[in-house]
């Protein structure tokens, strides 16, 4: 299949379950995806919406028929898709893959790319080159990157290119070797009004949505109030205007302890589990198959 196929909004994944009322869709049944006009109508409408974590067709099909208005096929993949420790590892060539099939595999959700670390931090010409392969190769509606003051040459560049740009302030896990661990950003007065100039620059520079990641919940409502673009808080509490989680916490699928902020939403490593070993103790005592599954 051709790249330009690839890109394209139809998908096999059919829909005839009853959808949530967003208005974010623009009703439901328009044939079109989320747009950042659709995003910035929510937030001037004071519409809260949820973001995901996608990392392949079938999940983020079950999350398009859903009604998950926005698709983040997030740099976690690292740690819950492909086996690394951190995020750190991930390149462009597996974050294009796993985006084509998310964009492959939904109808109506924006799917956000999420530009790898070292892909963008070098210079504009960088970034947009990194993200001209997400919009032609995988097909999404924008993109990711890590950073405030630091990448604004990158977000004026991508947005005069025509690439829609998601900012990402707070935790940066992309320099977790720096940082020395996930720790809570704009702690402090001083951390406090770096991060809401950054918040105002980001949104200077033209980016259509920031995400606040582990900050205190009363700063990342303020930086909510003070700029007009959608915040998307991650353990940022509940005064910013959408929420994300990665899919497998949500889920109950990620192995280990989840971090405070997450909300388990199902326990999926026990659904999971449990018909790994119905099926395995079937095969072992016979029966599995029987009649009704052979043929003659
Ligand atoms: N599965 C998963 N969920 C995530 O939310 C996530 C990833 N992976 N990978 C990339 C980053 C890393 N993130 C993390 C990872 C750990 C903490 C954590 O341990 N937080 C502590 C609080 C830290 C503090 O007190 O400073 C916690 O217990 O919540 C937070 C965010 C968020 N992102
Ligand atoms: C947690 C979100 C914001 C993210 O950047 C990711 O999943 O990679
Ligand atoms: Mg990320």
């Amino acid at each position: 299949m051709s790249a330009e196929s690839s890109a394209t909004q139809e998908s096999a994944v059919s829909s005839s379950a009853a959808q949530p009322k967003l208005s974010l869709y623009g009703g439901t049944g328009t044939g079109r995806r989320v747009t950042v006009r659709d995003l910035a109508k929510a937030k001037r409408e004071g519409e809260k919406w949820a973001m995901l974590t996608a990392y392949d067709a079938l999940t983020a099909g079950v999350f398009d028929e859903a009604g998950i208005p926005v698709l983040l096929v997030g740099d976690s993949a690292g740690n819950n898709h492909l086996g690394y420790e951190n995020t750190v590892p991930v390149t462009v060539d597996q974050l294009v893959m796993l985006s084509a099939a998310v964009v492959r595999g939904t109808k109506r959700a924006m799917v956000i790319g999420d530009l790898p670390f070292g892909s963008y931090q070098s210079s504009p010409a960088q970034a947009l080159e990194t993200a001209a392969r997400f919009m032609k190769e995988a097909g999404v509606g924008a993109v990711k990157l890590e950073g405030g003051r630091r990448v604004l040459p990158q977000v004026e560049a991508l947005v005069q290119a025509g690439v829609p740009v998601m900012a990402h302030i707070g935790l940066t896990p992309q320099s977790v070797n720096v940082l020395g661990g996930y720790r809570i950003a704009g702690r402090g007065d001083e951390e406090a009004e770096k991060l809401i100039s950054d918040a105002k620059a980001l949104q200077h520079a033209g980016a259509f949505a920031i995400v606040l990641e582990l900050v205190p919940a009363e700063l990342a409502a303020r930086v909510s109030a003070e700029i007009d673009v959608p915040t998307v808080g991650i353990g940022a509490g509940a005064g910013t205007d959408a929420q994300v989680l990665v899919w497998t916490d949500m889920a109950g699928l990620t192995p280990g302890g989840v971090p405070k902020f997450v909300k388990q939403y199902a326990d999926m490593r026990t659904l999971l589990g449990d018909a790994a070993r119905a099926f395995a103790s079937d095969v072992v005592n016979g029966a599995y198959p029987d009649e009704s599954h052979s043929y003659h």
